[in-house]
């Protein structure tokens, strides 16, 4: 069965109210591809705010869930309580938390066994710096980020890998699509080798990293390039039209 395309928005710490609002309203009104899934991930404290907007089939990730129930940990949010908010999908491993919040593979990896755990989709986020790809080290890198997960989580199916190279995002220096079609399909390897064939058939591997309207055409004609996690694009009217890239 061919795997569903799929397009997620990171907003970022992004937008307002009043923005976010016009945001939502322009996707749910547009013309979409019924055959993708599309999920937008806007900040945690408009959450709500999106859920109280947005359109079904039309999904919503949270930007970050933390590994603990409940209890006194200050600014974290729980799997339960997105689940309470109607939260189905969260991002984890973005390496701009990775970089800028010091998060390393074991807690990026314990962080999706609790969101699977409780049933919440994972846009598990993985890629290298430029200086890792400088020094042919682009495929190492990105399996043991998943070798991490790996360790914790044995059902593969409700996570989307993003391949997100380091120096592609939001720098308007896109991969090739040669580029991203070699690392997809050396995820897809590993996952056929490490996890199962079924994972390897099923998983969508999506690439992040200054996706717009004028390249996700050519990105998405490669085999192993199953949608994109779209950062600044996501919020102009052009992510409809990333959304229908590959009609
Ligand atoms: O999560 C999205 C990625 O970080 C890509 O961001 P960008 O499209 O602004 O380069």
């Amino acid at each position: 069965m061919p795997r569903q395309f799929f397009v997620g928005g990171n907003f970022k710490m992004n937008g307002s109210a009043e923005t976010i609002k016009k945001i939502i309203e322009h996707i749910n009104d547009a013309e979409k591809d019924p055959k993708t899934e599309v999920v937008i991930a806007p900040p945690a404290l408009y959450l709500l705010l999106a859920r109280e907007h947005l359109k079904a089939p039309l999904e919503i990730a949270a930007q970050n869930v933390f590994d603990k129930p409940n209890g006194a940990f200050t600014g974290e949010i729980s799997v339960d309580q997105l689940k309470d908010a109607n939260i189905t999908w969260t991002l984890l491993g973005h390496s701009e938390r990775r970089v800028v919040l010091q998060e390393d593979d074991a807690f990026v990896a314990s962080k999706t066994k609790a969101a699977l755990d409780g049933g919440i989709g994972v846009i598990f986020c993985c890629g290298e710096s430029l200086e890792q790809r400088e020094n042919n080290d682009t495929v190492k890198v990105v399996t043991s980020q998943l070798k991490a997960v790996k360790e914790k989580v044995s059902d593969w199916s409700k996570i989307v890998v993003a391949y997100e190279p380091i120096w592609a995002i939001g720098t308007g220096k896109v991969a090739s699509t040669e580029q991203a079609q070699e690392v997809h399909k050396a995820i897809r390897e590993w996952l056929k080798n490490e996890v199962s064939e079924k994972a390897a058939e099923e998983t969508r591997i999506i690439y992040g990293g200054s996706v717009s309207e004028k390249n996700c055409k050519d990105l998405c004609k490669q085999p192993d390039i199953d949608g994109f996690l779209v950062g600044g694009a996501s919020l102009k009217p052009a992510f409809v039209d990333i959304i229908n890239s590959h009609l």
